[in-house]
Order: C-alpha cells, then structure tokens, then sequence
C-alpha cells in the first residue's frame, strides 16, 4: 500500500494525517502551540514552534508506522491563512509571525483605501482590507517597527514556511496568495500596482505556484530527524479553508462547507471570477486550478468555545464540557451569546466590537452559558448563510467539519439554526485531508481532484433539521441580529478602557 500525509498548520495546533491510496485515515498526530498576545488586538505565533511540533508529529506518526517509511511516498500542506512571516537575506525570521486574528491594523487599512482607492482596491482583490490579511501587517511593520522591515528579504505565509524548512525552497500557492491582500485575484500575478501605491518593493512577494504542484524532496535533515525518506515528495499546498474544501468535497457549484475551526467559515464553490460580492464576503482562489470560492468568517467559533473551557473549565475536556449541551432548551433559556471577543469579520467588519452575553438570569447555571456559547457561534455563522441564499444561493445542505463537527449535538443544533442538513464525514479534519488529497493528486494516482474526492471522501451521517427547533432558532436569530448594532456604540466607547 503507497500513503501520502497531510500536514494541516491550523491556529490551535499541527495536524499531521497519513492517508492510505484508499482515502483511509490510518494515522494522526496532533500537537498543540499557544498564541502570543501581548495587547488586546494582537495574536502572534513564534515560527519556531510550527517547525518544533511539524516535525516532532512526523516523527511520532513515523514511528507508528509499521511499513518501510518508502511507502510513504508523498506530503503536501493546509495552513491557516493571511499570517506574516518576514524573512532576512539570510532566511532567518525576523520576529513572530502576525496572525490572522490580529487587529492592530485599522489604520493600515484606512490607508489602503486613501492611496488606491477602495472600489480599485476591490476590483484587484476582490476583497476588502481587512485588518486580518497579510498586506495591513506589511505596512505595520514598515510603520512600527523600520529596523525589521529594511532587513525584510521576502515575506511568506505560516504554511510557507513550514514548507520552506521541510525542503528549502521558498513558494507561495495561489489560494494562500489570495489572502494576502495583494494579489491580483483574476490575473494570477501580484498586483504592481497595489505594491506601487503603497511603495512596497515587489521583490519581497514570493514565486507563486498551483497548490498541488512539485515542490522538492524532503530536505535531507528533515527526512533524518522525521524517518521519512529523503525521497519523499513535497507538493505546494493550500490556505486551510481551499484545503477544507478539497477535503470535503467542494469541487463543483451548489455545494457549501462550514467549518468550525478557531475561526468559522460558511464557504461555497464558485466555478470562475465572474460574480461581483462588492466584498460583503470574500472571494479568494481555490486551490483546484482556475477555480475560486466566496466565504464568510466569524473570527472567534472555536475560539469563542475554547476561551470559555480555559476561563471557567480549564481542566476540562470539550466532551465534557458540552456534555450537557442536550439537557439545556434551544435558546439558553434566554440567554444569547455573541462571539464577538476579537472583533468580527462577517458580516460586521467591526475590529472594536467585542462579544455579549445578554440575558443573564439568576436560574442560569455553567451550562445554559456553553449552549449559548455554541449557539452563539452557529447564529454568526447563520448570518453568512443567509448572505449566500439572498445572493441566490441553494443551501440546503452543508457540509460540516473542524473541530466543532466532533460533536453530535452541536452537529444538530447546526442542522436546526441553519436550516439545512448538516452532512458529517467520516473525517472532520477537511484541510488535512484536502492536503493529502493535493500530495495524492500532485503524484499522479489521480486524474483529478474530483476522481480523488470520490475515492477518498465518506459520508459518515446526515442529520436533518427537527422543525419545532429550526422555528424555535427562526425567532431568536432574528433577536441575535439585534445584539451587534444595539452594543457596537457601547464597545467603542470601551475601547480605550483595554489593555
Ligand atoms: N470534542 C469537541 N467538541 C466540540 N468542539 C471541539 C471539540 N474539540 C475541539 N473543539 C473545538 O474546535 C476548535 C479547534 O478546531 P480545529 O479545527 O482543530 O482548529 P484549528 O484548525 O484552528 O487549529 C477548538 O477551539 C474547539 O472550540
Ligand atoms: O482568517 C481566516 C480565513 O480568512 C481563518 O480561517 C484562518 O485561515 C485560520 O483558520 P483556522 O485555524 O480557524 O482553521
């Protein structure tokens, strides 16, 4: 039997998936790293530990294996998006990365719009400036910290690196590229004239390459260090979210992805450039050649989740903690939650917002707060469905993976905010499964990524709305959508009031 690893870069943590040719997950390995917050708005990561953990889950999941590690013949890359990692002439790392999920960028972005203009900025990227994307961190630095910046040789993305310390060869794939704000989304090429307005030398963007294209081999001290053989060969990979796609299937139109990560997204496929979202969602490439996707985020979904369990339960498993999720009535017994606690993207983009609970009752007990939390966090992704079916959208059923599709309930309570059937595979882990998926198709077993979807992709379950809830959801999302306008001006005016 060959086998191919998918190497999944998420925020929380490296997920490394070896997969048979059969499309079985025989293995996987993951290992945690803590994000760097140093002020209220700000999320780093230190590059050092992506490797440190990259290449101790290869060795763990080498060791386990009991075939020649030969058979392993290839390993491609999911990577959480839009991260800023500078290099030097000597290809040493300049400082932390700068997530994501960072916000000190409002300005940057203002200052996007004033020197390009923001319906030319659009045209190019078919996105907003957001604060999360790479080019407003480019700029902070430039700003902030000029030191750093003039010793600036190229810039990278987090999986790029990952990749450029597994083989040595420095690429940026195009689904990645998308999010960093720069390039031109249709022509496949870094837009000149973003880097000209903003003077920003265009030697410091990255070669870019298709997502499942060669690489290189495994570098030789890697394959020592993991057991792999230096033979083994590296294919570009893509952003999380191309990857999660690819990995549950989204190849074709009609079909959309909901992911509950430490972000959450509501993703459908879009077979070309054509359809205009003004930036009301994002639109990026996909990493299927010539194909793109629409996308909404809620920043903090799992985070939300996994910043209650460590405020209030920090010993605690999730099982355990959502264990009671069924024993509390949809709605919290009315208790509502926004997950608002790092701003928000979809569709308030809104870097001061900060999350609510409203409707606090003295009878509330530690698990009507994790049903709101969930349900909390299921309604904001609700509001990017709802963009979707005004913009004409089909979405009646959705598939569903990340860290919150391990749990059945909330699984359910999906089915029953969204209003659709909510499919599990028998996976959850879509982008590391998408980057195998990317390693299988690069080596040739397949003729396409869509023969391989249909090779490696299982349905485990579909679970359907139950009706008296779904009506139940209908009147409390429409009190949830309140919540935003009814506290953004009291969250400015907190604003200064954190540290
Ligand atoms: N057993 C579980 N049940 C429900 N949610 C979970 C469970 N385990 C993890 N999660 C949620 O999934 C999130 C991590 O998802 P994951 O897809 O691994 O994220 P990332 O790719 O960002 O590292 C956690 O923050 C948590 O909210
Ligand atoms: O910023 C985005 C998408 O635009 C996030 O989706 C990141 O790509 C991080 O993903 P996860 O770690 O939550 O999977």
């Amino acid at each position: 039997m060959k086998y191919v690893i998918g190497v999944d870069l998420g925020t929380s943590a490296v997920k490394v998936l070896l997969v048979n040719q059969e499309g079985v997950v025989v293995d996987q390995v993951s290992r945690p790293y803590p994000l760097i917050q140093e002020k209220a708005g700000y999320s780093e990561q230190n590059p050092e530990e992506w490797i440190t953990q990259t290449v101790e889950a290869l060795k763990q999941l080498v060791e386990r294996f009991s075939e020649d590690p030969s058979a392993i013949e290839g390993l491609s890359f999911s990577g959480q998006m839009h991260g800023l990692v500078l290099l030097d002439y000597k290809r040493n790392v300049l400082r932390n990365a700068i997530l994501w999920n960072d916000t000190r960028t409002t300005r940057q972005c203002q200052d996007i719009y004033a020197k390009v203009g923001k319906d030319r900025y659009i045209d190019i990227t078919k996105n907003l400036a957001l604060e999360g994307f790479t080019l407003p961190k480019l700029l902070w630095v430039k700003e902030n910290e000029p030191d750093i910046y003039q010793q600036a040789e190229v810039f990278l993305l987090p999986k790029d690196y990952v990749r450029y310390r597994l083989t040595n060869q420095i690429h940026m794939d195009y689904s990645d590229a998308a999010g960093t704000g720069l390039l031109d989304i249709s022509a496949k090429t870094w837009s000149s004239e973003i880097c000209g307005r903003l003077n920003i030398d265009s030697s410091l963007c990255p070669p870019l390459i298709e997502s499942h294209e060669f690489v290189g081999t495994l570098s030789g001290s890697v394959a020592e260090q993991t057991g792999l053989s230096p033979k083994t060969k590296v294919f570009a990979g893509g952003a999380d979210n191309a990857c999660g796609a690819i990995g549950s299937g989204i190849l074709e139109e009609g079909k959309t992805l909901c992911s509950i990560g430490t972000s959450g997204v509501v993703l459908s496929y879009e077979e070309d450039g054509s359809k205009d979202y003004q930036g009301k969602v994002h639109f990026f490439n996909h990493g299927k050649e010539g194909a793109f996707y629409s996308m909404g985020v809620t920043l903090a979904a799992g985070y939300s989740l996994n910043w209650f369990k460590e405020t209030f339960a920090h010993e605690e498993e999730f099982e355990n903690l959502l264990a009671d999720l069924s024993d509390v009535p949809a709605g919290a017994n009315g208790l509502l939650f926004t997950p608002y606690i790092v701003g928000e993207r979809t569709p308030h983009t809104d870097a001061l917002i900060r999350g609510s609970f409203i409707g606090m009752d003295s009878s509330h007990k530690r698990a009507h707060f994790v049903r709101a939390v969930v349900e909390g966090i299921t309604f904001s992704l609700k509001e990017s469905i709802e963009m979707f079916r005004k913009n004409g959208k089909n979405v009646d059923s959705i598939i569903s993976i990340g860290g919150g599709a391990k749990n059945r309930n909330w699984l359910q309570i999906q089915a029953d905010i969204f209003q659709a059937d909510i499919v599990k595979l028998a996976s959850e882990q879509g982008p590391g499964m998408g980057a195998a998926m990317l390693a299988a198709y690069g080596l040739g077993w397949f003729k396409s990524l869509s023969e391989c979807a249909s090779q490696f992709i299982q349905t485990e379950e579909v679970i359907h709305p139950n009706p008296e809830q779904a009506e139940r959801y209908k009147g409390l999302f429409s009190i949830y959508q309140k919540i935003y306008k009814q506290t953004k001006d009291l969250n400015e005016q907190l604003a200064p009031f954190r540290q």
